[in-house]
């Protein structure tokens, strides 16, 4: 194993599903997770869904001004609803594209009894679309099922029980229907970041490009589109769970100059009321059985992330601090005083 990385490597996931391939595909897999934090799962059986989704896109997105203010975010304590172009924030720069935000449908009702940061899931604002919400609940479904299947198989690659991470998977997993415009040479997509709760995204893109990974040495690689393919990379909840020897990596979408491009990412959902300290304690545990290289076993004492900082109570903290700071219209809306708090607080 080399230090760091020149592209992202391909999981076959037909060959983790099959008994007489497993083992050599789990190999593929342990090394993507320790050495890339980014791979492209391919034979995933969700290539039709994927490319009818896909195809619904441009229509969604032509709807008119109004129709998609109507469900604007503005109107969700959960961060659920459409983003006009220009109104999130990443690494203190404004992106260029505009999404759709919707959960896993049957989030419990919030009240003043729950605590502030549960108030993150809740119901969905569906577009006046046909067959938005019948689409949007089988992809998260169908890709919820995926990922969960796909959780044990990293279990697996890492010599740990297949049920390990069962136990943190959260209620409400995101996806997100993107479109980013044409734009100016070099423009900001999506800034640089690493995806945050959760603990796997599941990134599916069109034919455009644009979407780059960070490598240790800090050249951005591209990721080009692998047709039916998903890119599926570890989200700062899964990099906290395993105690930092899982590392997410900073990624970030250039612009495209000439077309379109629409992505389809899924963030799969890690439990809302884990601790910090129960956190260590399982993380501790997890990194002891995990036989690592001296070198990873360094990662694993410092990790960099807003899921590990003292700062905040839980995981549903701090992703509620994260949600707020990249839509800061609905954070000041919403949460005025943790508003004020979180934007004044520096991570490090
Ligand atoms: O659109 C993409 O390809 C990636 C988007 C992304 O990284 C994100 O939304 O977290
Ligand atoms: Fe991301």
């Amino acid at each position: 194993m080399t230090g760091t990385f020149s592209s992202v490597p391909i999981v076959d996931f037909a060959r983790l599903s099959d008994p007489v391939t497993k083992d050599e595909e789990l190999a593929k897999l342990r090394e993507a997770i320790f050495l890339v934090g980014f791979l492209y799962l391919t034979n995933t059986g969700l290539e039709t869904l994927i490319h009818h989704t896909h195809e619904a896109l441009p229509e969604l997105f032509a709807l008119s001004a109004e129709a998609k203010e109507a469900c604007n975010m503005i109107n969700s304590p959960s961060f659920l609803g459409y983003t006009r172009l220009g109104a999130e924030t990443t690494a203190a720069q404004t992106d260029l594209r505009e999404q759709f935000d919707f959960g896993t449908p049957g989030a419990k009702e919030w009240t003043e009894q729950d605590p502030f940061w549960r108030r993150l899931e809740g119901p969905n604002q569906y577009p006046d679309y046909p067959g938005a919400q019948q689409l949007v609940e089988e992809y998260i479904t169908t890709t919820d099922a995926l990922a969960q299947t796909f959780v044990r198989l990293v279990a697996e690659s890492l010599s740990l029980p297949a049920n390990t991470f069962d136990g943190f998977r959260g209620n409400m997993s995101r996806l997100k229907f993107v479109k980013y415009p044409p734009a100016a040479q070099n423009s900001q997509g999506v800034g640089p970041h690493k995806d945050s709760a959760g603990l796997f995204t599941f990134l599916s893109q069109d034919n455009t490009g644009g979407l780059q990974v960070l490598n240790k040495n800090g050249q951005w690689i591209d990721v080009p589109p692998i047709e039916g393919s998903l890119v599926v990379n570890i989200q700062q909840g899964f990099e906290a769970i395993t105690g930092g020897i899982c590392a997410a990596t900073t990624h970030r979408v250039i612009a495209p100059t000439s077309k379109t491009r629409y992505s389809i990412p899924f963030f799969q959902a890690a439990r809302l009321d884990l601790t910090l300290d129960q956190l260590k304690e399982s993380a501790a545990h997890i990194v002891q059985r995990v036989p690592t290289s001296d070198d990873q076993k360094k990662r694993a004492v410092d990790v960099p992330s807003e899921f590990l900082s003292p700062l905040y109570s839980c995981f549903g903290e701090a992703h509620l601090r994260n949600r707020i700071i990249s839509h800061p219209d609905v954070g000041r809306r919403w949460y005025p005083e943790l508003y004020a708090k979180y934007s004044q607080q520096i991570l490090k």
